[in-house]
């Protein structure tokens, strides 16, 4: 893809007012790739620039419409319209229209990466890793928010938006940007650091089941500060929610990350861009997902509400189901509130400030600055009172955030493994529904009833009631995290798929995050809530890693944050990325960052559909995908850990490192806890729990030949299923719509069954491809099965001719031995 671009210098130091020129600098006619260093190589000649802009040109490659003229202070609409128009502003200036500048700063930061060192990985999203950084020349500590050009390719309007935004604001609840520019195919983005990382953060951390109303009434004030602020100077937010609520260590609490806000006074596209559909599924407001009503300020009203919750429950409300569903739920359920009886302890002020947050007419929704008189907020304390205490007994914010990559690890680990057909299905199902701008509401609805029910985590939460008025399904089984405990179990329910299950565990022998993991771990992190201590214990060993990985799993996993298409199938991409990023974690920052860029390109776009396991990981747990609760024993569920998919972890025997990679058939014999669920088929590894009870593993103990001569073979087809697997998994990933209709056209694929109600349009074909594949996957998977069955059979059917040789064999020698005796 071709871009033009133009160099736009918002930033000038260390004038604070500059004459807007236009740059002199010719429009590039350059790819995505080349466009990041050519940026870089122009932006170095331009050493006045702190701040430099790519913006998309006209599509004659010409932005014009640029005076030279002094800047008056001007309107928030009015900034916006001059930067979109790519002129230089004076950014002092700006920094006033919204009051006082708090936020100015009036230091130089240079646009020279070498200016910066950076330290330890303090975050990350679906699009951006923030670290913890030095400026060197003025030895202050600040934050680099490295943001991927690459992921995020077509996408860039966005990225420009949020450094504008952020460049532009100027209030003590908003973060800003000090200055931001390109290094390699990352925008860095320089930021005041927040010491105690986000609110969600914090949440996963030590607070899992939310904050108390005094820290939480503060946190909301501060942030909808923030939001009155934004709604005055004309933007949307549109992505409110815990993880984008920062805290420094003094409690001071600034509103973040402003990838999706969009500006309510743009026209054209920028207007239109409010008829989409941007945000993070639990926290989107119903307006926000019906088909052209359009939406304002009020959208964030609503997201507000949700992040009340969030912080009062520890997470999301609907945030352990598929997007699908969350979608669908938003738009048809009562708005979510305070209303069950563990929010008992709540105030009436709260529930009613969330009540009236949450209402689904936005018209009916207050205005920020309406809510900031709710009694709720007149009572709230400062945040240095309520807010500062949070963090008190906490390890530094670097080394939460390495506890909290070993849990999602750990939660990786597991997730590695559930079945990719169901996800793919459900992923692709996910996909057209919500990426193909597709807001037919009965469509909705039958896509989402195409996500099965046993998604559902087993929790007992309060969503669970209204999902079952809504579906009819019954309460999930608790499963409460057992955050703390060791000693568990993993324990595999078998699917349908399992020949996938153990490609995972086959293909490399071990899971590669356990591998980093095992290299990664430096750090003695003890971490305390009302007396209840976590600790993620330093080891580079196997073993002493062991009871790490497991107190940090959790059981609850949720989906959030903005969506990415990055994922079409699976959590493969979220999972991807997560290998990435451990293969990542011993190198320096600087590498990691460069390393960032290096990542393939999403299928980005305005609208992003992320399963995001962590992504923001520290933010967004991850969803199940498919328990089969109902299908274990009471036993099991008393020793439940956590749900994975089909894969349940128990808290017995656990011996997580050695259980998951496992890629052999020995060690399944030497009684690996993988076992089958009582709901599915045949698993080859189970075949000796499958023979007769006449053939007791004690007796089969003989036929090590032919398990020797059976189980390579057995391997080897393993190994070719996964190879298909993995083909078609990949081709799926890499489907293209137009590569679709192409290679029907070619004759490469089968012809496409063409119906008259897909009109033949690239997307339906492209689904319809996908259904294909899937179907392929599902033939092969029960293809598998079958082999399996016939292998198990031909092995005890060995067995016994064994044992029949055996005894003749037995026999004979007897013969042999009195004729022997009798010649004697
Ligand atoms: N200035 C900062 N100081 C400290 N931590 C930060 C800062 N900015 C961001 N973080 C941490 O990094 C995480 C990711 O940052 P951010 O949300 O900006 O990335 P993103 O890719 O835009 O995220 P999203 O997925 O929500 O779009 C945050 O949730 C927060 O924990």
């Amino acid at each position: 893809m071709t871009h033009d671009f133009d160099l736009v210098c918002l930033k000038p130091y260390p004038s604070p007012t500059i004459p807007l020129h236009r740059s002199t600098t010719s429009p590039l006619s350059i790819t995505q790739r080349t466009s990041a260093v050519e940026l870089v190589m122009l932006f170095t000649r331009n050493s006045n620039a702190s701040l430099v802009e790519a913006k998309a040109g006209d599509e004659d490659g010409q932005l014009g419409k640029v005076g030279d003229a002094e800047l008056e202070v001007p309107s928030g609409r009015e900034t916006q319209r001059r930067v979109d128009m790519g002129e230089k502003v004076d950014l002092a200036s700006m920094g006033r229209m919204g009051g006082s500048s708090h936020n100015q700063n009036p230091r130089p930061y240079s646009a020279n990466s070498s200016d910066y060192k950076l330290l330890e990985e303090v975050g990350h999203g679906a699009s951006a890793t923030v670290f913890r950084a030095i400026y060197l020349p003025l030895n202050e500590v600040i934050a680099v928010k490295c943001l991927d050009l690459d992921r995020c390719n077509s996408n860039l309007d966005d990225i420009r938006r949020e450094a504008q935004t952020m460049s532009l604001i100027d209030h003590p609840n908003v973060i800003r940007a000090y200055c931001s520019f390109v290094v390699d195919s990352n925008l860095w983005v320089i930021m005041p650091f927040m010491a105690e990382g986000s609110c969600l953060h914090l949440m996963k951390i030590a607070y899992t089941d939310g904050f108390e109303e005094p820290a939480i009434a503060s946190i909301l004030k501060e942030t909808l500060k923030a939001l009155d602020y934004l709604h005055r100077q004309g933007h949307i937010h549109r992505d409110v929610k815990a993880g984008n609520i920062l805290l420094d260590n003094n409690g001071v609490v600034k509103l973040a990350d402003f990838g999706v806000s969009a500006c309510m006074f743009d026209t054209g596209d920028r207007q239109r861009a409010r008829n989409t559909f941007v945000g993070t599924p639990c926290w989107m407001a119903p307006e926000v997902l019906q088909p052209g009503s359009g939406y304002n300020s009020k959208a964030d009203i609503w997201s507000f509400g949700i992040t009340a919750l969030e912080l009062a429950h520890g997470h999301a409300p609907f945030s352990k189901y598929p997007p699908m569903k969350v979608l669908l739920m938003t738009i048809q359920n009562a708005p979510p509130g305070l209303d069950y009886d563990r929010d008992k302890k709540f105030s009436k002020s709260f529930k009613e400030m969330v009540a009236m947050c949450l209402v689904k007419d936005q018209a009916k929704r207050p205005t920020a600055e309406k809510l900031l008189k709710h009694s709720f907020f007149k009572h709230a304390k400062p945040p240095e009172l309520s807010v500062k205490k949070l963090f008190a007994d906490l390890p530094p914010l670097w080394s939460r955030v390495k506890a909290l990559q070993l849990k999602d690890a750990a939660q990786l680990a597991l997730k590695k493994m559930p079945s990719a057909e169901q996800e793919a299905i459900s992923q692709s199902e996910y996909q057209r529904g919500v990426s193909a701008w597709n807001f037919d509401i009965e469509d909705l609805k039958a896509r989402a009833s195409l996500v099965r029910d046993d998604d559902d985590m087993p929790e007992t939460r309060e969503e669970d009631e209204i999902m079952k008025q809504f579906v009819g399904e019954k309460a999930a089984t608790d499963s409460k995290s057992t955050f703390g405990k060791s000693n568990s179990n993993i324990e595999l329910c078998r699917g349908k798929s399992d020949q996938q299950q153990s490609e995972c565990l086959n293909r490399k022998g071990k899971i590669p995050e356990v591998d980093s993991l095992e290299s990664g771990i430096q750090e003695n992190i003890v971490l305390k809530k009302n007396g209840l201590s976590t600790e993620a214990m330093a080891s580079t060993s196997e073993k002493d890693l062991l009871p790490t990985k497991v107190k940090t799993v959790q059981t609850r996993q949720t989906q959030s944050g903005p969506l990415t298409p990055g994922v079409v199938l699976s959590h493969s991409a979220s999972e991807k990325r997560y290998s990435e990023r451990f293969e990542m974690d011993n190198q320096p920052p600087t590498e990691k960052a460069k390393c960032e860029a290096r990542r393939a390109p999403s299928f980005s776009g305005p609208l992003m559909l992320p399963n995001r396991a962590s992504a923001n990981s520290l933010s967004a747990p991850i969803k199940s995908s498919g328990g089969y609760i109902d299908s274990m024993d009471d036993k099991t569920k008393a020793n439940l850990v956590q749900i994975k998919g089909r894969f349940s972890v128990t808290s017995e025997n656990l011996d997580l490192a050695k259980d998951i990679p496992l890629s052999t058939v020995p060690r399944r014999s030497q009684g690996s806890p993988l076992r089958k669920s009582a709901s599915v088929g045949e698993w080859i590894f189970e075949s000796k729990q499958q023979l007769p009870p006449s053939q007791s593993p004690s007796e089969t103990s003989k036929s090590n030949l032919p398990t020797s001569l059976l189980m390579p073979h057995l391997q080897n087809l393993f190994q070719q299923t996964s190879l298909q697997q993995d083909l078609i998994v990949n081709l799926l990933n890499s489907l293209q719509p137009a590569e679709a209709v192409d290679a029907s056209q070619n004759g490469k694929l089968p012809p496409l069954p063409r119906c008259p109600e897909n009109n033949g349009s690239v997307e339906a074909i492209a689904s319809e491809r996908e259904q294909l594949l899937l179907l392929k996957i599902t033939e092969l998977q029960s293809r598998m099965i079958n082999l399996n069955d016939e292998l198990t059979s031909e092995k005890s059917k060995y067995e016994q001719l064994q044992q029949q040789l055996n005894a003749i064999t037995c026999q004979e020698q007897n013969g042999d031995r009195r004729e022997g005796d009798r010649v004697a």
